[in-house]
Formats: structure tokens, C-alpha cells, sequence
């Protein structure tokens, strides 16, 4: 049975904002009672009724656990002077707050309502301050009044209140007529979500909101796969398959929303594709940009040779005659693109550019599309490496807007720098490529280094491959497998696999191995055998440090199974180990964990060894990998402990944005490297099992790789050399400028 108690809110002692968890400090009749629970309004000073039942906290001793609460009007003037001196409204302290109370006693609060006017008689309060109190006195009334009519279509608080907050009063008139909007305007609300509340309201199936905000949708989706447009023939099909409704009625919206200039159709082109229109001037924006750079820079060929050779004298190193050239043509250039597999000396030409630059003065400045890969450029070159966000200077973070971010550096604040070198631009998707070339003037040189044979980027685009196959450019490719390099089996055989020839499983290397097993948990066993007890000591690293990389999320052999399983083995649940389970995910103290999202407001810090914090900085990246450190049940928090000992605290409605991650597809483990990699390889999707694929995880390894399964499923992924394609036009922007 709840009991209800009543009292005034004298102080918010914590609030999660996420989660809207609320530790709250209750006066009832002169006793203080620590109340908590998830309510996201109340607010200190308001009087209330609250139900619930008192727990007894390990802690904390006793509190009021409450389950709801209603508000209460106060019904004197103490309490009616004391609710508006409480904060609650902003501008009103205390001194005011008596002056009104004495002014309209019992009535105040029908004056506010009714006669706001009037309050501009208390000294103190002008006509303007007088309105802004009634504004701020009915806003609270009206955002409890659009949270109960929200509640109705399962909107959570927290998304309530970012949509009354962004249309206020019109929300109702929005919600009736097109909720579609929402998808649109509010971060964090989906299509879906929009849907549900459209077939709540009575919204047709074939309403020309929905339809068009459908195919909106898939357009948006097809970019998560990896597509920047759509053929319309298979846009038209997904929608319907989406909206239930007939071609007749896709078409005419498709036609609207060109009027409006929310998507483009290439009219002229083959399957004629459909861009949503930001996605269709980025790549045009990228094609153009892309030729500006690429002029001939006025520099004496045989100065550079000469040059060249003093360089490769003083670093006792010969460079080969395609890293000569790429040094050449990256001096006589505004745009080089090298790419090469691994061991073909791409870090080496790198070295040798920015050795050449440097001697004649020059600016020079490196980035890399993920941290980690930034992090490794650093390790190689001797030189700072950003990620390109850093570089670009990340700015202006509209509140819970993840997705909307600017850069200080741009069109108009470009870079200043000679020489800008990218490294692993495999991984660059058009946004990010629109936004740096944005920030790079003609007459800067832009150096693009990656391996085009790499899995593409995980965002829209197939950057890399589209600017070398649009031959337009200078490019070098490195071929040569160096000696050292020639000496390891991961090299070797990463190059067969790209070339569609078959390697050698035979165990007779020092680094590349095959274990033969047909049964999932036989694999599953003879890999934590090998975490546990084989290659740590092998590779001289820690059990945390191997990675099992597999190419599916589903499955026995999926990220989520092989994750439940391998924390099993290697984190078990221990006596005080703290854990939190959400979403059917157990997180646990000591877990490996990955961050799945680019978040560039969460804030990490490095403490000394006394706790105090000596740096700090915003910004954790997709693909991120670290240890939980601590779990706070009570205050709801979770520390990870990333790369450099960064420390991020995660409130727990922010756990979607980690994963367990003994475990990682191969997809999410590009531009990482590990000591050493572990492959489930057993059977699978026949698509997704490609060259590509193997090619890719391999790549990932520096010491040692380990393939657990079957030798003709390795045999059958070598052989295949079908891709799932992408729809990128960026090859034939480029062209159409020659
Ligand atoms: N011109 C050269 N002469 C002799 N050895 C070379 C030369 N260029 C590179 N190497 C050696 O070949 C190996 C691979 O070179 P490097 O690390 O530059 O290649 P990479 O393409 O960056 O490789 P990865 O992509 O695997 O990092 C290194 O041991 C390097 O010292």
C-alpha cells in the first residue's frame, strides 16, 4: 500500500538531467524527508503530494521512494510566498515575493492568472517583469499540461520537454495536424516515433505528411548503410514497403519534395539517383573543391631530386621509385593521393614528405579520421597527428544536438598551413571530406594517404575509391612489399587475400595461425583458452589488449553472443564488482567497453595520482575502447577509463552509447590496430562474407593472427570478390568538371 505524504521541495539535492533520477529534500510539518524518484519538473519551492513508500538506503538511511506526485496549489500565504521567493520563478526573491504577498495575500495567485497587470502596483515590478512573471508562472503550468497529453503517446519526459520547448503552445496544432515535424525538428525523434504518434492521432496511412517524411526516412537510412542517393526504382520500392501505400502516391511526393528542394533527382543519369539535397551538394561541393586544389605548384624538379637525396642521405634510407615520385609530385602538387596495402612503405613516404617540407620551412600539419588512427599517426611520424575534428576545430554544440556541429575552421577561416597530410582516408565519409576541404585554400597542398582496399567508411560515400578511380588526380600506388615488412605473415598474406590468392593455413608461421574447429562452442571455448593463457605472453600484451574481431553483430558467432559469453570467461561476476544491467547488456566493473557514437560533449578528464584533475576536454569517439572503472548505483553514474587514462562519466540513460567489446565487428575495428586478433571465421551471410572482409580484419593485426573455423569458408571469402556496392556519385561529379 503507497502512502502519501505532503510538503514543500526545500532543496533539489541531485538530478540526473538525463534520466530525470531526482534526489529531493521534502519539509513535511518541520521534518525533513530525502525523497527520490524519476520526475523531471519538480522544482524547489513547489508544494506537492507525493505517493510512494520509505525504503531504508545502506547509506543513506531512510528515504521516501516515491512512485508519483501530484502539485499541490499552496493554499496560504506562507506557502504562497514562500513557493514564489523559491526560485521557482526567475527574477522573484524573496524581498519580492513578501512585497506581492502582501500586496494580494490569499488572491496572488488568481492575480497572476487572471490580472497579471495588476503586479506592476508592487514596488519593484514593472509592467514588462509583471507579464514576464505570469509568462513563467503559466509555462510551468503548461509544460505538466503537455507532458500529460505527451504521455498519452508514449512519449518519455525527457522528449517532452524538448518538444514544448520547441513549439511552446503550437505543439497541440503540430501534433493533430503533421507529427512528422517532429522527426524533422528534434533530435531524437525518428520517423518511427513520429509514426506511432501520427497513427494514434488518426493520421492516415496515405497523408501526404507521412508519405513525404517516409521517404525522407529511407533516404536517411540508405545513408547509414553507406549510400549517398538512391536509384529511384529501389527508393520507390523501400517506401513502399514502408508507408503500405501505392506508386502513384510515392511519386507525387517525391515530385513535391523536389519543388521543395528537400531531395534532387539526376534527371539525366543512368538509374536515376535521388540525393537527398544536403547529401547532393556535399559531393558536388567535394568534386569542385577537389579540382580548385589540384594545381601545378611552381617548384624546380631537379631541386626536389637534389633535395630528395640529401634527405634520404642524412636518414640512411632509399627511398623506392614510386615513394621518389610520391615525394615529387606531393612538392609539385596541390593534390597527391598515395595508397598502398600494408608494409608498402606509406608511413615511410610520409616520413620522407614532411622531412622535405620541413627543410624548406613550410607548415605542415597531419589528422586522421578516428582517434586511435590519429594516435598511431603521432607514434609513426614523430608528430602531432589530430583527429580532422580537432583539426577543424569542432565549435558551437547546440544542446543535445549531437548531429548538428560546426567547425571554427571553414570557407572562412581556412587552415593556415603549407601542407595538410591525411592518413587512413579509407575512412573518411563526404560529410567529413566536405567539411575539411571546406577549411583547405587553393595553394595549400593536401596529401591523402590510405588504402583503398580497406572496408569503406562506415558514414555515406566512398570517398578514397571514387577521387583514384575518377583519374583526375595524382595518384601513386605503392606496390612494393619491403624486406621487414616482407618478413610477416599478416603482410604477406593481407596481400594475397587483396590479389584473390589463397594462403597457407598450414601453422608453419611465426605470426598467422589457423586452428581448425567446426562447432561454435568448441570456437568459442578455444578462443578464451587463447585470451586467457596462450597469446598474452606470445604477443607480450594483456589479455585486454587481444581482440576478437567477427563479422556479424547476430549469431553464435555475433558481437552480442560472443560478448555475453567471453565477459562470462573473462569478467565474471565477483563478490563487490558492481554492475548495472540495461537493455539486456550487463555492464560490469572491470568490463572492456566501447564507445559507439561520435559524442562531442561528453567530457573526459586525466587525474594525477592524488585524484585531482590536471586535464580535460571534450569529445569521445565511435569506436573509442576503454575499461569500466567504477559503477555508481546510487547517483546512477558510470566511469570509463579510455586510451591516455582519460576518465568520461556516463550517466545510465547514456549507456546506449557503449557496448561490451571483447568483441567487435570488423567493420567497427577499422583504423584500430591490436597486438593481437583473434577471427571467428565459421559460416555467415555468403555477401558479407568477402575478401574485403578478411582483408580488413587481418590488416588489423601487428603480431599475430589467429583464425578460428573453417578452411573453406576462408577459402570461399578469398574467392569472393563481390562488394556490397554504394551509391556515390562523387566519380561522376568529378568527371562532369574536367
Ligand atoms: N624505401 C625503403 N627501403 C627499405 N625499407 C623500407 C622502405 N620503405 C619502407 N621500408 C620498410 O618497410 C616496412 C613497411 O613500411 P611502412 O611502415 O612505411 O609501410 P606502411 O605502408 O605505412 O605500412 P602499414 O600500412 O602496415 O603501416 C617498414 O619496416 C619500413 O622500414
Amino acid at each position: 500500500m503507497a502512502e502519501v505524504i505532503e510538503g514543500y521541495v526545500d532543496k533539489i539535492v541531485f538530478r540526473n538531467d538525463d534520466n530525470g533520477y531526482t534526489v529531493l529534500s521534502l519539509i513535511k510539518d518541520e521534518d525533513e524527508i530525502t525523497c527520490v524518484g524519476s520526475f523531471t519538473l519538480i522544482s524547489e519551492g513547489e508544494f506537492i503530494q507525493a505517493s510512494g513508500n520509505y525504503t531504508e538506503h545502506p547509506v543513506y538511511g531512510e528515504q521516501f521512494l516515491m512512485e508519483s506526485y501530484e502539485l499541490k496549489e499552496p493554499e496560504d500565504v506562507y506557502s504562497i510566498e514562500r513557493y514564489l521567493s523559491s526560485g521557482a520563478i526567475k527574477g522573484v526573491g524573496a524581498a519580492l515575493a513578501a512585497r506581492i504577498v502582501k500586496k494580494f495575500g490569499e488572491g496572488t495567485f488568481r492575480i497572476i492568472v487572471e490580472d497579471p497587470g495588476r503586479l506592476a502596483e508592487v514596488k519593484g515590478i514593472s509592467g514588462r517583469m509583471a507579464m514576464e512573471i505570469y509568462r513563467q508562472f503559466e509555462e510551468k503550468r503548461d509544460m505538466r499540461s503537455a507532458m500529460m497529453f505527451l504521455q498519452k503517446y508514449n512519449v518519455s519526459g525527457n522528449l517532452a520537454v524538448k518538444i514544448f520547448q520547441e513549439y511552446g503552445q503550437r505543439m497541440y496544432d503540430i501534433i493533430k495536424e503533421n507529427p512528422y515535424r517532429l522527426a524533422e525538428d528534434i533530435v531524437g525523434v525518428g520517423f518511427k516515433t513520429a509514426d506511432e504518434i501520427a497513427q494514434k492521432v488518426g493520421i492516415g496511412n496515405d497523408s501526404d505528411y507521412r508519405v513525404k517524411a517516409g521517404i525522407l526516412y529511407v533516404l536517411l537510412q540508405a545513408g547509414s548503410d553507406g549510400h549517398v542517393y538512391l536509384p529511384e526504382q529501389e527508393l520507390i520500392q523501400k517506401c513502399k514497403s514502408l508507408l503500405l501505400t501505392d506508386t502513384e502516391n510515392i511519386n507525387r511526393q517525391i515530385t513535391s519534395l523536389t519543388i521543395e528542394k528537400k531531395i534532387i533527382i539526376r534527371e539525366g543519369d543512368n538509374n536515376k539517383p535521388v540525393y537527398s539535397s544536403v547529401f547532393y551538394y556535399m559531393e558536388l561541393n567535394v568534386a569542385r573543391m577537389l579540382c580548385d586544389l589540384n594545381i601545378r605548384l611552381d617548384m624546380d624538379g631537379e631541386y626536389i631530386r637534389n633535395r630528395l637525396s640529401f634527405i634520404e642521405k642524412q636518414f640512411l634510407i632509399e627511398l623506392d621509385d614510386h615513394q621518389r615520385t610520391a615525394v615529387m609530385e606531393a612538392a609539385g602538387n596541390g593534390l597527391l593521393i598515395i595508397t598502398g596495402g600494408p608494409g608498402t612503405g606509406k608511413t615511410t613516404t610520409i616520413n620522407a614528405i614532411i622531412k622535405f617540407f620541413e627543410s624548406e620551412g613550410m607548415d605542415i600539419l597531419l589528422a586522421a579520421p578516428t582517434g586511435r588512427a590519429a594516435k598511431r599517426m603521432t607514434e609513426t611520424t614523430g608528430y602531432e597527428a589530430k583527429t580532422i575534428h580537432r583539426l577543424l576545430e569542432l565549435s558551437r554544440l547546440a544542446q543535445d544536438q549531437e548531429n548538428k556541429f560546426s567547425f571554427e575552421r571553414n570557407e572562412n577561416n581556412p587552415l593556415e598551413t603549407d601542407v595538410l597530410i591525411i592518413d587512413e582516408m579509407s575512412m573518411v565519409d563526404i560529410s567529413l571530406m566536405n567539411a575539411l576541404l571546406k577549411a583547405v585554400s587553393v595553394g595549400t597542398r593536401l596529401i591523402l594517404v590510405g588504402d583503398v582496399n580497406q572496408l569503406p567508411s562506415v558514414g555515406p560515400g566512398n570517398v578514397l575509391k571514387d577521387i583514384i578511380n575518377s583519374h583526375n588526380f595524382n595518384v601513386v600506388k605503392l606496390t612494393k612489399i619491403f624486406r621487414q615488412a616482407a618478413d610477416s605473415d599478416i603482410i604477406v598474406n593481407a596481400h594475397k587475400i587483396n590479389a584473390g590468392e589463397q594462403i597457407s593455413l598450414d601453422n608453419k608461421s611465426k605470426d598467422f595461425f589457423f586452428l581448425k574447429r567446426e562447432d561454435y562452442n568448441v570456437i568459442t571455448a578455444v578462443m578464451i583458452n587463447l585470451i586467457k593463457n596462450k597469446l598474452p605472453s606470445y604477443v607480450n600484451a594483456t589479455p585486454y589488449d587481444i581482440q576478437v574481431l567477427t563479422p556479424m553483430r547476430k549469431g553464435e558467432l555475433g558481437v552480442e553472443r560472443l560478448n555475453q559469453v567471453l565477459q562470462q570467461a573473462l569478467n565474471p561476476p565477483y563478490q563487490d564488482k558492481k554492475e548495472k544491467e540495461y537493455h539486456q547488456t550487463i555492464y560490469r566493473e572491470g568490463d572492456k567497453v566501447m564507445q559507439v557514437k561520435n559524442n562531442y560533449q561528453l567530457t573526459w578528464e586525466i587525474k594525477s595520482k592524488y585524484g585531482i584533475t590536471t586535464q580535460s576536454g571534450t569529445g569521445v569517439f565511435n569506436g573509442d575502447a576503454g575499461i569500466v572503472k567504477e559503477i555508481n548505483l546510487f547517483s546512477e553514474h558510470l566511469v570509463v577509463e579510455f586510451d591516455d587514462n582519460r576518465l568520461v562519466n556516463y550517466s545510465f540513460s547514456q549507456l546506449d552509447e557503449l557496448e561490451l567489446a571483447y568483441a567487435v565487428t570488423i567493420h567497427k575495428s577499422q583504423g584500430s590496430e591490436y597486438p593481437a586478433v583473434i577471427l571467428p571465421i565459421l559460416d555467415g551471410p555468403r555477401l558479407l562474407f568477402n575478401r574485403n572482409l578478411l582483408y580488413t580484419a587481418v590488416t588489423r593485426a601487428k603480431c599475430c593472427v589467429t583464425i578460428v573455423g573453417s578452411d573453406s569458408m576462408i577459402k570461399f571469402m578469398i574467392d569472393n570478390k563481390s562488394e556490397q556496392s554504394r551509391y556515390s556519385g562523387l566519380c561522376e561529379r568529378i568527371r562532369e568538371l574536367r
